[in-house]
């Protein structure tokens, strides 16, 4: 049996900005006292966000028109198939997971020309494409008000990640995902459990939705062994967010993209994943104040666009860089 982990929860719509961004350090911030008490203490990255101003309405017709997605036909899907990232992804193509991916961005921008997204068609679904756009405007709107807070909790000026060319409003990604639910015969603990292995998430910072169907778990700490997994139940109307690794370099490991995977519970789930990711020609390298002699800089720079093309190419079977 696996205990719940307890997230702190941060409400997006109280108008002090600077209380909400200590709280939002003092839930992220990473600490690890070897003195006076030899105990550890792990922060995890993860926290639910509430109040976020995403419409209650909105999140019940995305999850309505991803099930509409993903109940087409077979022959209808492939024919969206991902080449790169954007697009279908059928089950079992992401580390041979039993789930379905629909992944699309921004239209518009270079990004939108490169990356072009597949839509179904509107004869089949005449609601879906702008009802997606509608979600991924909103929620990088939310991204956009929560990295401000979370660049004055480094001590940065609200807007520094848009001065660093860092944040992009066309460069987030979205994530529709259906487990089947399906439990495998695999001899496997780990492949038998799992609807998603475990992984960390890539960008700066992901915003969670999902259906309710619990599966959502947590490893704080990938150095022990075994490894303990904890659960993280949704909240009704909440994101679920979470640190991603990108973010985890730039702040030397102070806050941590911590490693999550989803159990198969045997029952059909629904998510929707939000990942705000840096501009791809940004350079990722660690911030002069989490810094110092004493504690050097842990991950050499690197440009968000090679990051991600080699996790990619290790996360998915035929990954070809293109969309
Ligand atoms: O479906 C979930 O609850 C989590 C999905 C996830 O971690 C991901 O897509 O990166
Ligand atoms: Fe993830």
């Amino acid at each position: 049996m696996s205990t719940v982990l307890q997230l702190s929860i941060i409400d997006l719509s109280l108008p002090e900005k600077l209380s909400t961004s200590r709280l939002i350090r003092r839930v992220l911030f990473f600490f690890f006292f070897l003195y006076p008490t030899q105990t550890a203490y792990l922060n995890h990255g993860f926290f639910y966000l509430t109040n976020h101003g995403v419409p209650e309405e909105l999140m019940k017709r995305v999850f309505e028109e991803s099930k509409n997605l993903f109940s087409l036909p077979l022959d209808e899907k492939i024919v969206m198939v991902r080449r790169g990232f954007r697009g279908y992804s059928p089950l079992y193509d992401e580390k041979g997971d039993p789930k379905e991916l629909f992944t699309f961005g921004s239209s518009e921008g270079v990004l939108g020309q490169h990356y072009p997204n597949k839509w179904p068609s509107e004869d089949l679904l005449p609601l879906w494409r702008p009802t997606m756009e509608r979600y991924y405007k909103s929620v990088v709107d939310v991204g956009k008000k929560l990295l401000g807070l979370v660049a004055l909790a480094l001590d940065l000026e609200e807007n520094f990640f848009e001065r660093l060319g860092a944040f992009n409003d066309q460069a987030a990604v979205v994530r529709l995902l259906r487990y089947s639910g399906e439990l495998s015969s695999s001899e496997d603990e780990e492949e038998k459990t799992c609807g998603a292995s475990a992984h960390s998430d890539f960008g700066i910072l992901t915003l969670l939705a999902t259906d309710g169907v619990p599966g959502l778990q947590v490893c704080r700490d990938k150095d022990k062994e075994p490894n303990v997994w904890e659960d993280v139940p949704g909240i009704k109307g909440a994101f679920v967010v979470n640190i991603g690794d990108l973010m985890e370099r730039w702040t030397n490991g102070l806050f941590r993209s911590t490693m999550h995977r989803v159990l198969s519970v045997g029952k059909e789930r629904y998510s929707v994943a939000v990942f705000l990711d840096p501009d791809p020609n940004c350079v990722v390298e660690c911030l002069e104040s989490c810094c110092s002699e004493t504690s050097p800089p842990r991950f050499p720079p690197v440009r968000t666009s090679d990051y991600f093309h080699e996790r990619f190419s290790q996360s998915l079977i035929s990954y070809s860089g293109s969309a």
